[in-house]
């Protein structure tokens, strides 16, 4: 549904210029939730900006159901784009007009007739969940309720693509799970596909089926978001979910962490369990048939929609050769591991 071929964006030219996107190609399945993540800066607010032609990328193509937005006329693009809606962080709606008449915005613009648009307008409210809404202005409504409203009269021209440019960044963490399940539900009842831009991990977890990370201007990993949770590829992919997951070894072992091993220490590991793994008994099994003592540090369950995530800091702890055989007895039975780094017992 969306396509980026090649695209690019750099704002300026020459010493000042600033290479915001990298060339980037991304596909958008129809009625996916693709999300993409990044750090500030990393170039989320372009590509999205990119993809309705908000910004004119640099180079490449940009193709929305079926049609080369890149290759249009000024009048053409602003007909293709009553197919894309976008909704933004700070909602932007007009504050001299109702609800009713924000909402019925676009569609004025379009040149709708008067009772169509009431036609139209009052089944938004309905979805949105504004009914009792309809005449009260932006200034009497909440966060929540602003988003709303500007996701109804995203909707207003029947798009097949709904843009998010940080649409829950600026509500509180009960709203935007409000906001959420508003979108998953328009995705689900209206096959609406969705691209949104977050620098929040709980947005993807909750209604991404792919995401993509994004790190100075390049898309660096993409995966279905079971996957990504599980078993990120990228380094700054484990950052982030590390940072999610809020699963780091106590400081005080860190400061007592050396990066090799050594005859006399031992390796502190983060296991990261999946599947059938969660419900295996593997630790005891390590420390009966691989002769090691586990000392475990800390240790949580995630449910990542559909997938259990186990997730384990843990200390091996036995001769060199022992816990060498318990990482690959570890790495053989579908977990990731990753040694953190190796300590001394009794340091
Ligand atoms: N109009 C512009 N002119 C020049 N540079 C720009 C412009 N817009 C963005 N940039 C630069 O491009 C880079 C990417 O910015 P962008 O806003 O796309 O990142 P972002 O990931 O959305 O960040 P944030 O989460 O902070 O909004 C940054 O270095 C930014 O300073």
């Amino acid at each position: 549904m969306i396509t980026l071929e090649n695209v690019s964006k750099t704002y300026g030219s020459g010493p000042q210029a600033v290479h915001a996107l990298k060339p980037t190609d991304l596909h958008v399945a129809q009625g996916e939730i693709y999300g993409v993540i990044g750090l500030s800066g990393a170039g989320k607010s372009t590509l999205i900006r990119c993809v309705n032609l908000l910004e004119r990328p640099t180079t490449g193509r940009v193709v929305v159901d079926g049609q080369e937005l890149t290759s249009l006329g000024r009048q053409a693009l602003n007909h293709a784009r009553h197919r894309i809606g976008m909704i933004f962080q700070h909602f932007n709606l007009l504050s001299s007009r109702t609800v009713f008449d924000n909402v019925a915005l676009p569609l004025e613009l379009m040149g709708v007739a008067k009772r169509e648009i009431r036609e139209r307008v009052q089944p938004l409210l309905d979805l949105t969940g504004l009914s009792d809404k309809h005449d009260k202005y932006p200034a009497e409504l909440s966060g929540g309720q602003k988003q709303r409203v500007a996701i109804a009269r995203a909707l207003a021209s029947r798009p097949k693509v709904l843009l998010c440019d940080e649409a829950t960044s600026a509500l509180d963490p009960q709203t935007t799970q409000s906001i959420l399940d508003l979108l998953k539900d328009i995705n689900r009842k209206l096959g609406l596909t969705i691209l949104l831009i977050t620098h929040e991990m709980e947005v993807v977890k909750s209604i991404c089926h792919k995401v993509g990370l994004i790190s100075a201007g390049k898309l660096v990993e993409e995966a279905d978001v079971g996957d990504f949770f599980t078993s990120p590829s990228t380094r700054l992919g484990r950052e982030f979910l590390n940072a999610f997951l809020e699963l780091d070894p106590p400081q005080a072992l860190i400061d007592r962490m050396e990066a090799k091993p050594g005859p006399q220490t031992h390796p502190v590991v983060r296991l990261a369990f999946t599947g059938d793994a969660v419900s295996t008994p593997l630790i005891s099994r390590l420390a009966r048939d691989c002769n090691v003592d586990v000392s475990i540090l800390e240790a949580k369950v995630e449910s990542i929609q559909d997938r259990t995530l186990g997730l384990m800091i843990a200390e091996l702890i036995g001769p060199q050769e022992k816990t060498q055989q318990a990482l690959a007895y570890l790495k053989s039975h579908d977990l990731q591991v990753e040694v953190l780094g190796h300590v001394r017992r009794n340091a």
